[in-house]
């Protein structure tokens, strides 16, 4: 019989069970804060018992690449390589390209989910079954990547889908990729050479460094079969070693500077001015100088109390629907849509380029397809704002579509590169999208000409 010791305040009923399970009958408790064996525990009953430790930072990441080089095979074959070592549940092939369907905004997404981890890191896996899902996937952040794997198998070399994927990838500001060559079992060594130059060049070209992004070549397919090691399974762990390098680990929006989208405001009596929101970021504490900003005005104040059910809080963390008391500024003075933030950290623009997605009638979009300078209502933290729409580069969008667009608003809201938003026509959704570029901000002539198009639009519109 083992002893197992481990600090009092960790014996929880979970952890009893994981014991239980592991034919452990004697538990000793001591007071001591930190203890190893813990650790050591839950790893070795992770795979079997599938208890989540919580003791490792978490990243995000998911494979992208052309059709059929290998992204799906290449995810089993990492949970395969890591399952060896009960750092994750091994998933079949089957298991992952069967892959769950989920909605956000009422698109939907075959989007596969995988967990594992290596010893430094924990890590969410995204994998999508076809291209279209790929797109809508990255445009509507169903599963935000902190960075990403781009497979290329050697026997094609780079193909439109790589192109198109890392594209879209700089453009909602995936920074960090690693890249796998793959099918090295089906190619010789001079191709694999070839296509490793090839995809440097293409990341260069797309503003990655493509001299320095880590290139590991190898078969998954090997590593899934568990045959020829180096580049089976050595291949795959070198993977997680640059994986687990190059990819920073993402700042947690609790590290940020606080943003609070402002949803509605109160008045009360003997107390002031209190707004209401969900911290989108960061934390929030009495005394934090803030700015309010959107509709046209930014206002400096102070916040002197933090309320959540109407109990006085030390401080709000992002997530948290609170109330902010803040000091002399009216009722009147803020509206829903504005923004309480760190004083510098936000701006209202009015002129950006976004990555859109539009919706089919299926997912509840319009049948039409839909032409430059279209007005649609564009829906964004708590504000929405009526918006023209240019297509830069053709000459109309057809639903189920993703495209390119152009942006101006009719006036300047809060907004920033990779905020997410939907666009409206009248109560249809027409379409959802990321930003993915602030332009320079309008001059009044082109803010006049854009209210004038409204009004006269407006008038058509009532003669019908
Ligand atoms: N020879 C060889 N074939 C491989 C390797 N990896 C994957 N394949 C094969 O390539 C085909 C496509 O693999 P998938 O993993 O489905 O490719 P995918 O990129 O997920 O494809 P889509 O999801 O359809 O875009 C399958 O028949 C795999 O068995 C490899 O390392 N070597
Ligand atoms: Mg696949």
């Amino acid at each position: 019989m083992a002893t197992i010791s481990f600090a009092k305040s960790l014996v929880n009923p979970a952890l009893k069970l994981v014991l239980k399970q592991s034919q452990c009958s004697h538990i000793r408790c001591t007071s001591l804060p930190t203890l190893t064996p813990l650790s050591i525990i839950l790893r070795r009953n992770y795979a079997e018992k599938q208890i989540f430790e919580r003791n490792k930072p978490h990243c995000n990441v998911g494979t992208i690449g052309h059709v059929d080089h290998g992204k799906t095979t290449l995810t089993a074959a990492i949970t395969k390589v890591l399952s060896d070592l009960n750092l994750a549940q091994k998933k079949g092939y089957a298991d992952i390209d069967n892959a769950p369907e989920e909605k956000a905004r009422g698109i939907t997404i075959n989007v596969a989910h995988v967990e594992y981890q290596t010893d430094k890191r924990h890590y969410g896996h995204t994998d999508c079954p076809g291209h279209a899902d790929y797109i809508k996937n990255m445009i509507t952040g169903t599963a935000q990547m902190d960075g990403a794997i781009l497979v290329v198998a050697a026997t094609d070399g780079v193909m439109p889908q790589t192109r198109e994927h890392l594209i879209l990838a700089k453009q909602i500001g995936i920074e960090h990729i690693v890249v796998f060559i793959n099918k090295v079992d089906a190619a010789d060594q001079e191709m694999v050479e070839l296509v490793e130059m090839e995809i440097r060049e293409l990341m260069s070209e797309m503003g990655y460094d493509g001299d320095k992004i880590p290139v590991i070549k190898g078969s998954a397919l090997c590593a899934l079969e568990g045959k020829s090691p180096e580049i089976g399974a050595e291949a795959i762990n070198k993977l997680l070693e640059e994986v687990d390098n190059f990819i920073p680990t993402p700042v947690r929006e609790l590290d940020k500077p606080f943003l609070l989208p402002v949803e509605s405001v109160h008045s009360i009596p003997g107390r002031g001015t209190v707004v209401t929101g969900r911290l989108y970021r960061g934390v929030l504490k009495k005394g934090t100088e803030c700015e309010i900003v959107g509709h046209g005005k930014v206002m400096k104040t102070t916040v002197t109390g933090v309320e959540m059910f109407h109990k006085t809080l030390e401080e709000a963390q992002a997530g948290d629907q609170l109330g902010a008391l803040v000091r002399s500024i009216k009722r009147e003075q803020i509206r829903r849509g504005m923004v309480m933030a760190k004083p510098g950290t936000v701006k209202a623009h009015d002129s950006f380029d976004a990555a859109v997605y539009i919706l089919s009638k299926e997912e509840g979009g319009r049948a039409k397809p839909f032409t430059s300078f279209i007005q649609l209502q564009m829906f964004s933290m708590t504000w929405d704002c009526a918006t023209q729409v240019t297509i830069p580069d053709k000459e109309m969008v057809m639903p189920g579509e993703d495209s390119t667009l152009q942006l101006r608003l009719l006036k300047p809201m809060v907004c920033e590169t990779g905020q997410r938003f939907t666009l409206r026509l009248g109560d249809l959704t027409l379409g959802t999208g990321v930003i993915t570029k602030i332009n320079k901000d309008l001059s009044e002539d082109e803010r006049l000409k854009l209210l004038e198009g409204k009004k006269a639009r407006e008038k058509a519109a009532a003669k019908k």
